[in-house]
């Protein structure tokens, strides 16, 4: 495909800079990682980067200092630096929605002045924080009652998208802080099979509810909200007023969470210039400050603010989301990688690549430029992946012996977390397992090592590695609050890096809502029947076909 548009020269497939890595990649091809180690004793200690508690390794990835010296161009030529300054200084780079991209702005210092509209937006998100930790002390010391005068043991969050994928994930990652005695669910899924399960076993008078919508308009949250307020007052036998102390809200909207029957006072507020999936560190965290309290939550924000400004201040040479960022670009647009995997080797970290699936592919699944011209080169990758060693046995044959090119991330923590006691013994057993993959991966098992354990010839093929497969490992110390705000930040800003490169708004997510709007015309003809002016005739069978199985 070849598109010429009024860009002209600033196209990124037009760029010399862009040109540059394609020959460069013209005269690699071919080149393994064998090769590149055996030539380079240096290569190991060099191509290493700690930023704050984390220990990158990116010298199992198919480049040459050649290679990141062009990727480093290129992303100075794009303006990613320039875009970056600007995202920091609070302008509005989300041009679609028109709006200022600031998260970075929800874990600065209390002394910190960033300014939208001339409007320094630090004491307001630091007055959040304070409203937030006090509830949280309420809530967790048993000083806030339930409408019977019971203290509250159940947390629900309501919410979906970037309202539940960071608290559902952070609450699993820190489970080892969270208070045993509180029982926290995340209710997302407008299957009602989701709330039901989530209530189920709990006592009423016991639980409070946190709807979490930025714009407290979404589908799927009002209808699980509502829902929770009629089996709330259901059990309890009460009118409306025990709504009051069993209900909060986390939005940007005052207006709908008034509408909704939440007192404003038991709201807490974020603002348009946080984007939904860049959203848990606002208030939208509250759930989890509710189950690791105040001092932690401040923790975690702590490590964000040490990645954010690592990002905003380090070299080139040594920014790591900046190389990540770069590593993807050239995957992407050089070896045709279609994927990405994120493997973590902690437990913990098992909801932790389907949060990074909103935060990249809602992101940066794009298809037109900053000015609407379609795109000719490939961005945002499909993230996937699930935590070691559970995938070993099941998709890493395909990552071993497949025919795609998948970029990996190993993450995995050199100590268990405390509270495991004797089965912190299994540690060492899981981490030989995180060394020993990316060491398979890279560099395979050739068919003449093969054939010198004297495995029959017709085998040889079947059981060759041909390694060469690309990855990241990145080492911490332990699981705690920091080190998960030091993993986001540096994946969010990885993303914004390769955002900028391709010229794509990171921060906009149109394309969620055709699907929106057609649900809503698709409900009443299957409810009632009701026909919907130009249905197409698949879906029209389909839907025929599902009433008659529903009875209807
Ligand atoms: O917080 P809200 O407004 O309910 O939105 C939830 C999610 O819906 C989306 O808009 C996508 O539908 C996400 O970007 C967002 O995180």
């Amino acid at each position: 495909m070849s598109v010429t548009n009024a860009q002209g020269q600033n196209r990124l497939d037009q760029r010399p800079e862009w040109h540059a890595l394609g020959k460069h990649r013209e005269e690699t091809a071919g080149t393994h990682l064998r090769e590149l180690f055996d030539a380079d004793p240096g290569r190991a200690d060099r191509y290493t980067l700690q930023v704050g508690d984390l220990h990158l390794d990116y010298s199992k990835h198919l480049v040459t200092d050649e290679t990141l010296r062009l990727l480093r161009e290129l992303a100075a030529a794009t303006g990613v630096f320039e875009l970056r300054d600007a995202m920091f200084r609070g302008e509005r780079i989300n041009t679609t929605e028109d709006r200022a991209v600031l998260h970075t702005a929800l874990r600065a210092p209390q002394s910190a002045t960033i300014e939208v509209d001339g409007h320094n937006v630090v004491p307001g998100v630091h007055a959040v924080l304070t409203k937030m930790g006090v509830f949280a002390d309420r809530i967790r010391s048993g000083e806030w009652t339930g409408h019977t005068g019971k203290r509250i043991r159940n947390v629900v969050n309501i919410g979906i998208g970037g309202s539940d994928l960071g608290p559902a994930m952070a609450y699993e990652v820190l489970r080892a802080y969270t208070d045993r005695d509180m029982t926290v669910r995340f209710v997302s899924n407008v299957d009602g099979a989701d709330l039901h399960e989530a209530v189920r076993d709990l006592d009423a008078a016991e639980t409070l509810f946190i709807v979490a919508s930025k714009t407290f308009t979404t589908i799927e949250t009002i209808t699980n909200a509502t829902s929770a307020r009629q089996w709330l007052l259901g059990q309890l036998g009460a009118g409306e007023d025990a709504v009051a102390k069993h209900f909060v809200a986390l939005s940007t909207n005052a207006e709908k969470v008034t509408d909704f029957g939440i007192d404003p006072t038991n709201m807490f507020e974020f603002w348009d210039w946080v984007g939904g999936r860049y959203s848990y560190d606002s208030a939208i965290g509250l759930s989890l400050m509710l189950a690791i309290g105040p001092d932690a939550f401040r923790e975690m924000l702590a490590g964000f603010h040490l990645v954010d400004e690592h990002f905003r201040t380090a070299p080139a040479e040594q920014n790591a989301p900046l190389l990540l960022g770069l590593l993807g670009v050239w995957y992407g647009g050089f070896h045709d990688a279609q994927s990405h995997a994120v493997l973590p080797y902690s437990h913990y970290l098992s909801k932790f690549t389907a949060y990074l699936q909103q935060l990249d592919m809602e992101s940066n699944g794009k298809s037109v430029d900053r000015d609407g011209n379609p795109v000719n080169w490939q961005t945002g990758p499909v993230v996937w992946g699930t935590p070691g060693t559970n995938g070993q046995h099941a998709y890493y044959q395909l990552l071993h012996q497949g025919t795609k090119l998948i970029p990996a991330d190993f993450i995995g923590f050199a100590r268990p977390v405390a509270e495991l006691g004797a089965l912190a013994g299994q540690h060492d057993l899981l981490m030989a397992n995180f060394f020993a993959q990316t060491q398979a991966l890279a560099f395979g098992k050739t068919p003449d090592e093969v054939r010198a354990e004297g495995v029959a010839e017709e085998l040889v093929p079947h059981k060759t590695f041909r390694g060469n497969h690309p990855t990241t490992t990145i080492l911490a110390g332990e699981l705690t609050p920091s080190v998960l705000g030091q993993l986001i930040a540096l994946y969010e800003h990885k993303v914004f890096v390769q955002g900028a490169i391709w010229n794509i708004d990171s921060f906009d997510q149109w394309g969620v809502e055709l699907g929106k709007v057609l649900a809503k015309r698709v409900e009443p003809a299957l409810t009632e029947g009701a026909d919907v002016p130009g249905l197409d005739a698949s879906t029209t069978n389909l839907v025929a076909k599902y009433r008659a199985l529903r009875g209807r």
